[in-house]
């Protein structure tokens, strides 16, 4: 890999926070399939990171390269400061990886997955029994630590994944899809343990289909589509990327109807829904206007309602092939 392709902000220098995780140009194609056209990333160390994508988007492809599962065929990248390509045993030295492709064996007990974690990073007996206690603790596991890990629910073998991973006191963590599959109350049990590993200090990197996931937990959140970073900020920085803010007049009067579609400029009808759809920032004053407006005309509306853009209206509007607002790199970063 090229030197010249890094950026120069590099592990610990500038004036920036240092970066735990920083890549330039990956790129990875399967046979004629691009999965990933040359990606380029900076995650400074103690954050969470999102990278949010459709399925087959190539977030896995992502994550494997950057935890030394498969290479690259260009681009560079350093994870806590070592580079992939030279230095690949000390990157794996600082990081854990946990989801799609578990540690876990389904055929042995919690405590003993723990235990064989505990073998692999050389801790002594007493310090592995330790840990694996400590840790099958935290995560609520004690009860279910002598039972065979096939038994589990999705909950607790993500939970078992993660207290394994926890094992070597990695200070980076790719977590791959955590909550794909859980029901609302493990997925909100994974949340609060992501967010606990944060307050410790270790840099998340997560991958996941889930809008809201990426808004309760990253810092930063990058959308992938089509092998390339489409968007890539925080939620609030992603929501004001596209417009979609309206305000939604429905009516059961086909005739109140009728009289306000031709009177409103700049409005989109739906005449089987009988519902009109004007362009709004949701603001006090332009609701107002509104409100005035329709009084003037004695025009009545049956529900009025404020639509203000989300997370899945930047997905939609990223990730569909229509409408694509593409972002110029001075306001994405
Ligand atoms: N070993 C492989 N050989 C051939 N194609 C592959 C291989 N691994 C992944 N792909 C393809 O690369 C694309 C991206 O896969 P990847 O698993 O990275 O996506 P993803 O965003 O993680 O999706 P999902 O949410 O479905 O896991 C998919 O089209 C997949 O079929």
């Amino acid at each position: 890999m090229p030197s010249s392709v890094m950026p120069t902000p590099e592990w610990g220098g500038g004036s920036q926070s240092p970066a735990a995780i920083i890549a330039a140009g990956l790129r990875k194609s399967y046979g004629d399939k691009t999965v990933l056209d040359g990606i380029d990333l900076r995650i400074p160390a103690g954050s969470v990171f999102a990278l949010l994508g459709p399925n087959g988007a190539g977030k896995t492809t992502a994550v494997k390269i950057l935890s030394t599962l498969i290479t690259a065929d260009a681009g560079e990248a350093k994870v806590a400061g070592h580079d992939l390509a030279t230095d690949p045993q000390a990157v794996r030295a600082a990081i854990g990886v946990t989801g799609q492709f578990s540690a876990v064996d389904g055929l042995i007990t919690g405590e003993e997955n723990m235990l064989l974690m505990a073998d692999l990073h050389h801790l002594s007996r007493r310090e592995g029994r330790r840990t694996a206690a400590e840790l099958l603790e935290r995560f609520d596991l004690t009860d279910a630590a002598k039972k065979p890990a096939a038994t589990y629910s999705g909950g607790m073998k993500r939970r078992l994944d993660l207290a394994m991973t926890l094992v070597g006191n990695p200070r980076i963590i790719f977590l791959d899809e955590p909550t794909t599959g859980l029901d609302p109350r493990s997925r909100h049990n994974m949340w609060q343990i992501i967010r606990e590993l944060v307050s410790d200090g270790v840099t998340v990197f997560l991958t996941t289909q889930y809008l809201e996931e990426a808004d309760q937990l990253a810092d930063r959140i990058a959308v992938l589509n089509d092998g390339k970073i489409a968007a890539e900020g925080t939620a609030d920085e992603l929501k004001r990327l596209i417009p979609g803010g309206h305000i939604r007049l429905r009516f059961t009067d086909p005739a109140a109807y009728q009289a306000a579609r031709h009177a409103l400029d700049e409005v989109t009808p739906d005449d089987e829904a009988l519902s009109l759809q004007i362009p709004s920032d949701g603001s006090q004053r332009e609701l107002r206007s509104l409100l005035d407006w329709l009084d003037a005309a004695d025009i009545e509306a049956d529900e009025l309602t404020v639509h203000t853009p989300d997370l899945d209206d930047v997905f939609f509007a990223l990730t569909s092939n229509t409408n694509i607002p593409t972002q110029s790199k001075e306001n994405a970063r």
